[in-house]
C-alpha cells in the first residue's frame, strides 16, 4: 500500500502548542513569547540579487543551471501564471488570514495533522513563536476551507484548485529546463514510482504587522523538503536567502514574478551541485501585512532518492545515500537541519 504524503506528516505529531498562532490582531507589543535575541544580520547585502530566468528567452536553460548552481533560487518571468490568478490567490489568502482569530482555530491543524491552520511545523525546533500563521493544503482544500465558511468557500476553493493545477505545469516547465540545464533528458531520472511521478503541497502564509520587527522573526531560517519551491509573494519584501560567502540577500518582490528555490530533494538528486537554498522570512519596518503563496514540488513518499548517477563523472562518488522520501521526511522531522548531514556518505 502506498503512503500519500500528509500520512507521513500526519506520523509525526507535533505539541499543541507548538501550533496554535498568537491573535495578532490583539496585541500591541511582541510578548516575550516571540522576542528573538537581538540579531545585527537582519539587514543584508542589497547590491547583491538573485538572478531572474525569463522563461521565452532562448537562454533560459543555462541561465537557470547557473541560477541553481551559484544560489539554488532564481526569479521566473514570463512563466505563464495569468496576473489576475496570482492576484485572486492573493486577495484569498487575505480573506482567510483576515477572519476572527476564533475563526481559524476551527481549522486548526491536528497534532497529527498536515493540514489547515496554525505555525509552521518547524516551530518546534524554536525556543520562540515565530511572527507567522500558516494554512497548509494537500490536494483540496475544501473540508478546512469549509470548517473557516461554511457556505461561502466555493470562492476560495476554486482559486486555490485552479492555482496548483497551474502550478503543476509550471512545475514540469521547470523541471525540464533544470534537466537539460544537467544534461539529462526528461526520460534519465528514474523514479521508482508508480502512477503519479510527483506530489505537492500549497502553503499560504501570513507575516502580520509586527510593533518591533528587529526583535521578532517571520519564519526561522529552513531549506524546504522539496524537489524545488515556487514562492509568490505580494509586493511587501521580507524574504532572505543566504549565499556563501556573501551572508543574507534580500529577494525582493518583482510584480509578477515568481521566486523558485531549490529544496533537499534537488539537492541530493544534483550530489550537492545545487545548494538547498537556506532562506528566511524578516519582518518589515512598515506595519506591512506581507502575504506568500509557496508550492511545494516533491515527490510521493516511496519514492527513493539518491543522486543521479549520470551526473558523476569516474572521480566523483555520491554524497547521500539512497532514502525514500518518507524515510527523509521522518529524518527531518526529527532532526531539522541536520537531515541532509545524517544521510551523508
Ligand atoms: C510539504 C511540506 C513542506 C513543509 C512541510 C509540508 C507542509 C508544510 C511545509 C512547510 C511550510 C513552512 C516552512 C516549512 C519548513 C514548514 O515548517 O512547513 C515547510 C515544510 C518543509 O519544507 O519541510
Ligand atoms: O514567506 C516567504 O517568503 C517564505 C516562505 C517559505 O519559506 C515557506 O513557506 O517555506
Ligand atoms: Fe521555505
Amino acid at each position: 500500500m502506498t503512503t500519500t504524503l500528509s500520512q507521513v506528516y500526519r506520523e509525526k505529531p507535533i505539541r499543541l502548542y507548538n501550533i496554535i498562532p498568537l491573535d495578532f490582531n490583539s496585541v500591541r507589543t511582541v510578548p516575550d513569547s516571540h522576542v528573538w535575541p537581538k540579531s545585527d544580520d537582519f539587514s543584508s547585502d542589497h547590491r547583491l540579487t538573485i538572478p531572474i530566468v525569463d522563461l521565452e528567452d532562448p537562454n533560459a536553460v543555462k541561465l537557470a543551471g547557473q541560477a541553481c548552481e551559484a544560489w539554488g533560487a532564481f526569479h521566473v518571468i514570463n512563466h505563464g501564471i495569468p496576473l489576475n490568478l496570482l492576484e485572486e490567490v492573493e486577495s484569498e489568502t487575505r480573506r482567510l488570514f483576515s477572519l476572527p482569530a476564533e475563526t481559524k482555530m476551527k481549522a486548526l491543524r491536528e497534532p497529527d495533522g498536515a493540514t489547515g491552520y496554525g505555525l509552521p511545523r518547524i516551530s518546534k525546533f524554536f525556543p520562540k513563536h515565530m511572527w507567522h500563521e500558516g494554512f497548509t493544503i494537500m490536494g483540496s482544500p475544501a473540508d478546512h476551507a469549509g470548517m473557516l465558511w461554511p457556505n461561502d468557500n466555493a470562492r476560495f476553493c476554486y482559486a486555490m484548485d485552479r492555482y496548483q493545477k497551474k502550478m503543476e505545469v509550471v512545475a514540469e516547465k521547470l523541471t525540464n529546463l533544470i534537466l537539460e540545464s544537467l544534461g539529462m533528458s526528461q526520460e534519465d531520472p528514474k523514479w521508482e514510482v508508480g502512477s503519479s511521478p510527483f506530489s505537492a503541497a500549497l502553503q499560504l502564509n501570513s507575516y502580520p504587522p509586527c510593533p518591533n520587527p528587529d526583535r521578532a522573526m517571520g519564519l526561522a531560517p529552513h531549506t524546504d523538503t522539496s524537489i524545488f519551491t515556487i514562492l509568490h509573494q505580494n509586493s511587501v519584501s521580507g524574504l532572505q536567502i543566504f549565499k556563501q560567502g556573501a551572508g543574507w540577500v534580500s529577494v525582493l518582490p518583482i510584480a509578477g514574478a515568481l521566486v523558485v528555490n531549490v529544496g533537499d530533494l534537488l539537492h541530493i538528486l544534483t550530489n550537492a551541485r545545487f545548494p538547498s537554498a537556506l532562506h528566511r522570512a524578516v519582518l518589515n519596518q512598515d506595519g506591512y501585512h506581507r502575504l506568500s503563496v509557496a508550492y511545494f514540488y516533491g515527490l510521493p513518499s516511496d519514492c527513493r532518492v539518491s543522486p543521479w548517477l549520470k551526473l558523476l563523472n569516474s572521480v566523483e562518488k555520491p554524497r547521500y545515500r539512497s532514502v525514500t522520501v518518507k524515510e527523509y521526511v521522518g529524518i527531518k522531522s526529527n532532526n531539522f537541519q541536520q537531515a541532509l548531514w545524517l544521510i551523508r556518505i
